[in-house]
């Protein structure tokens, strides 16, 4: 499919709530410690109905390189799920075409967040999956927190180990070998959340390594805390 020129009408609401919601969701990335500097990402898919194959969504990202503190609705850019800028007077994220695959080969997903905070990196930097050791892990993640390839930015390829490696896992969260933490959602909170949550079992499960072998969780334990903070936890 072509790029669009502008946002659609029938999507110019939905894309100025997701400008809204994005913008303010990139404040909680140094709120909870996840980046230095502006390194780390988030973007929400907006979904074009008239298309059910999702070729004609767009996603909102933040502009590379803008500090968090500059960080408006205004300020956001839109592009198509080639990556290509339809809205938009900066350069989109260094990470666009990572998020643009997933969203691409992963239609479930509404939000995908990239930070490179430190536990979670470190374990990244080791090429080592965070094992599931703690309840909050079954919860959230399902099991462990895996590895994905080692991956140069600038192509397909971080966005393909992203895929590839989460297609086989529960978790929303997936740390790409020397690299960081991606995550996912069904809309960019909840790939926020997981960024959140992923940072803090790295720590955690790195903190209980120092004095001794963390215990794993029997794998019908882990099914059913899953099943239950993903059914039954919180309000509904
Ligand atoms: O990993 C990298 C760069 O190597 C990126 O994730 C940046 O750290 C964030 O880039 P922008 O979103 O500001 O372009």
């Amino acid at each position: 499919m072509s790029t669009p020129t502008e946002v659609p009408a029938a999507l110019r609401a939905a894309v100025d709530a997701a400008k809204e919601r994005v913008a303010a969701l990139h404040a909680e990335l140094p709120r909870w410690e996840l980046v230095v500097w502006t390194a780390g990402n988030v973007s929400e898919r907006v979904r074009d109905e008239r298309t059910p194959d999702g070729s004609a969504d767009l996603l909102v990202i933040k502009p590379s390189g803008v500090s968090y503190d500059d960080i408006t609705a205004d300020a956001m850019v839109v592009c198509d799920l080639d990556g290509a800028l339809v809205e938009g007077d900066r350069s989109p994220s260094s990470d666009t075409a990572a998020h643009a695959y997933v969203y691409r080969h992963m239609p479930e997903v509404g939000g995908v967040v990239h930070t490179h905070s430190t536990y979670a990196t470190a374990w990244a930097a080791r090429g080592e999956e965070i094992p599931c050791v703690l309840t909050m892990m079954a919860d959230e993640f399902g099991g462990p927190v895996p590895v994905g390839p080692f991956a140069i930015i600038g192509d397909d390829s971080i966005g393909r180990g992203i895929v590839e490696t989460l297609r086989s896992s529960r978790s929303p969260a997936v740390l790409m070998q020397n690299h960081g933490p991606f995550t996912i959602g069904k809309d960019a909170r909840a790939a926020v959340k997981a960024a959140v949550m992923c940072e803090e079992v790295a720590r955690t499960v790195h903190v209980s390594r120092q004095l001794g072998e963390p215990l794993p969780i029997a794998a019908e334990h882990v099914d059913s805390l899953y099943d239950r903070y993903q059914n039954v936890y919180g309000q509904h």
